[in-house]
């Protein structure tokens, strides 16, 4: 059986993760998290090392934070492992790692792994093809308290999609973080708003307006199971694929 190694094992996905995998009676190696994060599940162990475990590990997953990207590629490769990455708060440079670490081993990154949210982004790219720019798409997120980035990975995706179906490029339309005295809305701006409090799962909404109408495409997650579940699947997948960089699409058959 297929022994999945997890990075950030301890945060509030790594753990949704492990039950999911255990509950699916499938097989851990063990985590990496900072040093005193606590028991992550029974017979779960857990290391800082993570080359270490990606030697111990089939395939790897990691949901923790940006800024131990490199390293958890780095281990990756070393040891010859995909990985899926569902990391958020990715910039520029973390793309161009995993566009690097791509040529050599198999990895997935995905803003959401949640099947709904993939099917909403295929949506939203079919509704931005379809209609003009006269359609003004403003995208709004609520996420728990705890969220330390904006806009989430999957309001970024969502994004994406709505470029990909308008074909332009996203970075060059995007309105984020609007305040004071903005000036009037840019025809084509794809604008983003994000929205911080209690325990939300993950709230997402697309919305197309226009002169006397409006379209709203939405996703609501009611618990982190969805992501987990997906990551699982995803990881799974991942096993049978050459090097490369994946997203949910492939996984879903989308
Ligand atoms: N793609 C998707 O479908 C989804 C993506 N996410 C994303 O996943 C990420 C994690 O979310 P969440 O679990 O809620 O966040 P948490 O903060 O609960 O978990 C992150 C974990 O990573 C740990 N960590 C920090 N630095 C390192 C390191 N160098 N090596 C290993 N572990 C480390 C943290 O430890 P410590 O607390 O000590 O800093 C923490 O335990 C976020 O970016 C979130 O947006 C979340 C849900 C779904
Ligand atoms: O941090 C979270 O919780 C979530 N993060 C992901 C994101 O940034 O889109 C996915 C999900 O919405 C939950």
């Amino acid at each position: 059986m297929a022994k999945i190694g997890i990075f950030g094992a301890a945060g509030r996905m790594g753990r949704a993760i492990a039950q999911v995998a255990l509950d699916a009676g499938l097989d851990i190696s063990g985590g990496t998290d900072r040093p005193g994060s606590g028991e992550v599940a029974p017979g779960i162990v857990i290391t800082s090392d993570p080359v270490e475990l990606a030697r111990r590990s089939d395939v790897l997953i990691d949901f923790s934070v940006p800024a131990a990207l490199a390293a958890h590629l780095d281990a990756c490769i070393q040891a010859g492992k995909p990985v899926l990455v569902g990391t958020t708060g990715l910039e520029t440079q973390h793309h161009a790692l995993i566009d690097k670490a791509a040529k050599s081993i198999a990895v997935l990154q995905t803003g959401n792994t949640s099947l709904g949210v993939n099917i909403l982004s295929a949506l939203v790219e079919q509704a931005a093809a379809r209609l003009g720019d006269d359609w003004d798409i403003e995208i709004v997120e609520m996420h728990h308290r705890h969220k330390v980035d904006a806009p989430s990975g999957t309001a970024l995706l969502l994004g994406e999609a709505a470029a990909r179906g308008r074909g332009i490029s996203l970075a060059d339309h995007s309105a984020r973080g609007r305040d004071g005295i903005t000036g009037a809305r840019v025809q084509g701006a794809i604008g983003f708003a994000a929205l911080r409090g209690g325990s939300v799962a993950g709230d997402h909404q697309v919305i197309f307006a226009t002169e006397g109408e409006r379209i709203e495409l939405g996703h609501r997650a009611e618990s982190r199971v969805i992501f987990a579940r997906g990551a699982v699947r995803g990881a799974s997948w991942l096993l049978g694929q050459p090097a490369g960089r994946y997203d949910m699409k492939g996984v879903l058959g989308l």
